[in-house]
């Protein structure tokens, strides 16, 4: 009995694209994973190893890329140009081009409209179609979905024995990104060191964040008898306050981002004792499209998910001495100095990690 190849494709699957739209300065943003698959004739390879006609997944991968540079439009219309082109090749007889879009929201606004596909040769479509987008942030977007509230009453022990309850709230996975105003250098270097210098980069995290709630304000809320309309009013507040930050501050490091994000929490509700960040820097690299006779100014983008920079920073008073813990502050007291060993309210060994 003999064995055959059976049915068979190959490609390069969720091919992360970023690309923005920088011909205004109002930027647009899209965000897309990308699948290609080839059938047709590939049996020599998979019977012998005979790569003479196979279209290397990693060329279908800076296909996707170099197509970008003209414009994504529509998903539809875009898998559509990558199925045309690799259709031409006589060996491909079929395949299987799918793309997941993200969206995204400007800071402040409205969803981000797609952006017009430079290769279309009939746009009329295009602006009658599009969602309204007056609001908002020229150039900071919070991603549309995956962000959850978070919330946690935990109960301690106090000085005199009764139990004391502390009140965190947070928010997860907020998705956010800027595609300019932020840059970082000057850091050392070393055998190791790699990373360029960077004067204009993207900056991009899913911001983590737990907030504590003074005893006195968590003990009055909680007794106001209005189902915690205090927390959700608060809520609302510190989100908002998180996202203006990130899309406000010219940023020179993620660090400094974070920690300006915490800053301007505890600057406006007194009623929060602490903040603690936890923001993944998720890179974005610009692709070389110099092999493709291309430039890329700024446009074009690998965005990595792994690994990814993770900045995470406790923001406190230097005067609480619930934050401090027993035995007091030893340190940060200082505005913007680095914080010494400081001992930490018993309430965040309650939370998994950082936050
Ligand atoms: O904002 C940043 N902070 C870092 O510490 C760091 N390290 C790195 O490689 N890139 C960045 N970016």
């Amino acid at each position: 009995m003999s064995v055959v190849l059976g049915a068979n494709q190959y490609g390069k699957a969720e091919v992360r694209l970023v690309r923005v739209d920088r011909d205004s300065p109002r930027h647009r943003l899209t965000d897309l994973s990308i699948t290609s698959q080839l059938r047709g004739d590939f049996a020599a390879t998979h019977l012998v190893g005979d790569n003479s006609g196979v279209i290397a997944t990693d060329t279908q991968k800076n296909t996707v890329y170099a197509f970008a540079r003209d414009g994504i439009g529509a998903p539809e219309s875009f898998l559509a140009r990558l199925a045309r082109h690799f259709l031409a090749r006589p060996q491909v007889t079929g395949g299987r081009w799918a793309a997941e879009q993200y969206g995204w929201d400007r800071i402040g606004g409205g969803p981000v409209p797609a952006a017009p596909d430079a290769t279309a040769t009939d746009t009329t479509g295009t602006d009658a179609t599009a969602a309204p987008d007056a609001t908002g942030h020229d150039h900071s977007f919070v991603r549309s979905g995956g962000e959850r509230r978070t919330a946690l009453v935990h109960a301690g022990a106090s000085a005199d024995g009764t139990p004391q309850l502390t009140v965190l709230s947070g928010l997860r996975d907020a998705t956010l990104l800027k595609s300019t105003g932020s840059e970082f250098h000057g850091f050392p270097r070393d055998r190791y060191t790699t990373l360029p210098e960077a004067t204009d980069r993207i900056l991009a995290t899913d911001v983590t964040a737990w907030w504590r709630y003074t005893d006195d304000f968590a003990a009055e809320a909680l007794a106001a008898g209005d189902g915690g309309a205090a927390f959700d009013a608060r809520y609302d507040a510190v989100r908002a306050i998180l996202l203006e930050t990130f899309a406000g501050l010219h940023s020179l490091a993620l660090q400094q981002t974070v920690f300006a994000m915490g800053k301007a929490v505890l600057d406006a509700y007194p009623e929060i004792a602490e903040i603690r960040l936890s923001c993944p820097n998720n890179h974005h690299f610009l692709v070389d499209l110099e092999p493709f006779g291309l430039d890329n100014p700024g446009e074009v983008f690998f965005a990595a998910d792994r690994p990814y920079g993770l900045i995470e920073a406790a923001v406190t008073r230097a005067d609480d001495e619930a934050g401090a813990g027993p035995g007091g502050g030893s340190g940060g007291e200082v505005p913007g100095a680095p914080a010494g060993p400081r001992p930490e309210h018993p309430v965040w060994a309650t939370i998994g990690g950082f936050v």
